[in-house]
């Protein structure tokens, strides 16, 4: 359902992903785990279309993506950022954040829809008519996924969802994302530095290392202790608990 073969990203003299390639099913959930500056990111924003001038192939659905996205590939691919703080515009309230995709898309029936993606996030509606700074670090996450859902997307892009929240909050939503991704049956990549959060969600996952993959290997490999490359088992040193 998506394919990246051979990209490549420059960034004046930094060569940030170097001939990456990978393939995801629809439904699946696929991991891009690294260190940081090993150029898992601009994986992810090369194919969100957030970054001009890569090189290589990426198609989704059979159709090649081209350096510039239409707006139908902007409904059906959506992204989640790390900080939500950054992510949501500081003067609009929950209600118009929401709002706000299902007017760019021309989608009717805004109301119903508000109500169904704040319950699918388990928000009360009282939060509708606050602005981000009145709501928790988890909250403005939640709002974050709502709003790149509401549009019913398939594909969701998602760059270290949890880690800028506190500790006890960072389960809850790594849940909340693992039961939407069933209930939507939506084709997940998860960006994280973190093996445990990437082993948490998805099936399969790709190691990053100075903006290549040195090794791609299922979860169920990983769990049961065959990763080969010894940046892997680096990682996995540094991962407490596999099972987040
Ligand atoms: N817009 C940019 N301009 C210049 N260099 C960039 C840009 N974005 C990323 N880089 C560089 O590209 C390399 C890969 O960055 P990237 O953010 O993809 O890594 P990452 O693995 O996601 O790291 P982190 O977990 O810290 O975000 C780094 O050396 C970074 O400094």
């Amino acid at each position: 359902m998506i394919e990246v073969q051979d990209l490549d990203v420059r960034f004046g003299a930094v060569h940030a992903v170097r001939g990456v390639s990978f393939a995801i099913a629809a439904g699946e959930s696929f991991g891009l785990v690294g260190e940081s500056g090993s150029g898992k990111s601009t994986v992810l924003r090369a194919l969100a279309g957030l970054i001009p001038g890569w090189t290589g192939a990426m198609s989704l659905q059979g159709r090649a993506l081209g350096p510039k996205r239409d707006r139908t590939f902007f409904r059906s691919v959506q992204m989640v950022f790390q900080d939500p703080y950054g992510s949501l515009h500081p003067r609009q309230t929950v209600d118009r954040i929401l709002a706000e995709p299902l007017a760019i898309h021309g989608l009717d029936g805004a109301e119903a829809r508000i109500r169904r993606a704040l319950e699918e996030v388990s928000l009360s509606p009282i939060v509708r008519f606050r602005y981000p700074h009145q709501l928790s670090g988890g909250q403005r996450q939640r709002v974050a996924i709502a709003r790149a859902l509401i549009a019913d997307p398939s594909v969701l892009l998602l760059d270290e969802p949890t880690s800028a929240l506190d500790v006890s909050v960072q389960a809850e939503v790594l849940n909340l994302l693992a039961d939407l991704r069933a209930a939507r049956q939506l084709t997940c990549i998860l960006v994280s530095h973190n093996l445990a959060v990437v082993a948490h969600l998805c099936e399969r996952l790709a190691v990053m290392q100075q903006g290549k993959v040195v090794e791609a290997l299922d979860v169920a490999a990983l769990r049961a202790g065959q990763a080969q490359h010894p940046h892997t088992r680096d990682l996995i040193a540094l991962s407490r608990d596999l099972d987040g």
